[in-house]
């Protein structure tokens, strides 16, 4: 028998470690292991930890629905994955990894216990578009890419030969275990149960279905969607990023149906970005300690608290931050202003700024929302260059002229003129252009003092 570990793949089709367990022939028992470290701590209350839920329900129910068992339990994964190998005849845990320092450590552990009780452990990489690492082996080059474009360019034409396709083979098609039918699996479902969840998942609604949210999209939005993406008062994108990031919908899936449109280009580059920020996680060893390579002494939280609330009298900022706090939501254009108003005008160190991303973003991700913050803040590979710093007022009147998104959320403004609206108000905590041109002379410091991790682990000065 062999176990396998549902994470961010909740889903029952197209996932490489299904292809692997039906070729093997044996049964498998199925299970997702809640992990305290992400979802403790009242995370499960938090926007992205309700959502995960969500689709952790809609799972269950998808395995209700073709007559298999999901055991879903809650407690360190170490620990779960001893006590179940020690009870059951299993020899091999089989599921997909990530590339987040916990999650490779969380690995690490899983694969230390797996070895000393001898038992086989197999992991696949199933998130990410494309095969990064063949992607890598097949580019040329020796050293990987920092700069989009060309890896936009490059990963576009590997896709276009080297595509691997999604897979047919569905849930259905496995052999799968459940314990009340197997000898000796009662035992185990008593011990499982001391790791029941301290929350209810009964009371989570479940997930809408992500392919009739696809479906949708591409029938409504996908041919204006290089247009309409920016103009955030209108829903023009897909909303996918929540499922995508969970698994409950397959990367492939989505790709393959929009590769061969040619008015989907905008919106496979945006499918690329994420593909990037992934490969940068893999390949830059700074990418997880950018904060470390330069000297933020400059910075401070003076402003922090302002920014979270709501309240800095500039009313595109305090109205983004209005729907993320309510909703856990927040468009991709307004997410580069917030963040680069934090971290520039008001000269806040970056890190403050994702930790309350993490804490509010319905589809919080960890590569994804660094790799957005370090673009933001000019201080990671490809960065937005440090004085290029976008005007939120002008990006206001121009991505949402009539003011409709600031009436929704910040209902004060009501009777404002369209051209008023925007404008900071008399109580704004900086002086945009002030600020402006405060913040070019800080970063150009910063940008300055940066040291990277040299080939033998020390800190080296950057030449570039
Ligand atoms: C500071 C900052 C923090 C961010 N944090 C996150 C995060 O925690 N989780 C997250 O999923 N995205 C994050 N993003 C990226 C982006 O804002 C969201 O993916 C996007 O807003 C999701 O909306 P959508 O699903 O309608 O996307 P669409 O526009 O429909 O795009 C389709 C898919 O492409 C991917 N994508 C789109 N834009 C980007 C991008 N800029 N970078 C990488 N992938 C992208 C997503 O998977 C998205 O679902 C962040 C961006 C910034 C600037």
């Amino acid at each position: 028998m062999k176990v396998f570990i549902h994470r961010k793949d909740l889903r029952v089709d197209d996932l490489a470690a299904f292809n692997y367990l039906l070729e093997s022939g044996t049964p498998s028992l199925h299970m997702l292991i809640l992990d305290p470290s992400l979802l403790g701590h009242s995370r499960h209350e938090a926007h992205s930890g309700k959502q995960f839920l969500r689709y952790v329900k809609r799972l269950m129910n998808l395995y209700q629905q073709y007559g298999r068992t999901l055991y879903v339990v809650y407690g360190e994964p170490e620990v779960v994955l001893e006590l179940l190998l020690q009870n059951t005849p299993i020899d091999e845990v089989v599921l997909h990894s990530d590339f987040t320092p916990y999650a490779k450590s969380r690995d690490g552990k899983l694969r230390d216990v797996a070895r000393e009780l001898g038992v086989s452990f197999t992991a696949f990489i199933d998130h990410t578009l494309a095969d990064l690492a063949d992607f890598q082996n097949t580019s040329g080059k020796s050293d990987p890419y920092k700069v989009f474009t060309p890896f936009y360019r490059k990963l576009n034409t590997y896709l276009q030969t080297f595509y691997r396709p999604s897979s047919p083979i569905h849930l259905s098609d496995l052999s799968t275990v459940n314990l009340a039918h197997w000898e000796g699996g009662h035992r185990l479902l008593e011990l499982l149960q001391s790791f029941a969840p301290p929350f209810s998942l009964e009371d989570s609604p479940e997930a809408e279905d992500p392919a009739e949210q696809f479906d949708d999209f591409l029938r409504d939005h996908l041919p204006y969607y290089a247009n309409q993406r920016d103009h955030y008062a209108y829903d023009g994108t897909s909303s996918l990023s929540a499922a995508i990031n969970a698994g409950a919908i397959s990367i492939r899936k989505v790709y393959e149906a929009v590769m061969d449109q040619e008015h989907a280009a905008a919106w496979v580059r945006q499918l690329i970005w994420r593909d990037f920020y992934m490969y940068q996680a893999i390949y830059d060893d700074n990418f997880f300690s950018y904060e470390k390579c330069f000297d933020l002494s400059a910075l401070s939280d003076r402003h922090f608290e302002r920014w979270c609330s709501g309240q800095t009298g500039v009313p595109i900022i305090d109205a983004a931050m209005t729907e993320l706090n309510e909703t856990g939501r927040m468009p991709n254009r307004l997410r580069m202003i917030t963040a680069m108003f934090l971290t520039k005008n008001l000269l806040c160190p970056f890190p403050l700024g994702e930790q309350y991303f993490r804490d509010k973003l319905h589809d919080y991700d960890n590569i994804l929302n660094r790799g957005g913050w370090l673009w933001s803040a000019s201080l990671g590979f490809d960065a937005s260059p440090y004085f290029r710093i976008m005007n939120p007022v002008t990006q206001s009147a121009t991505y949402d002229p009539s003011g409709q998104y600031l009436r929704r959320w910040l209902p004060q403004l009501m009777e404002q003129s369209d051209k008023q609206i925007h404008l900071p108000q008399t109580h704004a905590i900086v002086d945009i252009k002030a600020s402006r041109a405060a913040a070019i002379e800080v970063y150009k410091h910063i940008i300055r003092s940066k040291q990277i991790d040299g080939p033998d682990g020390s800190l080296q000065r950057n030449e570039s």
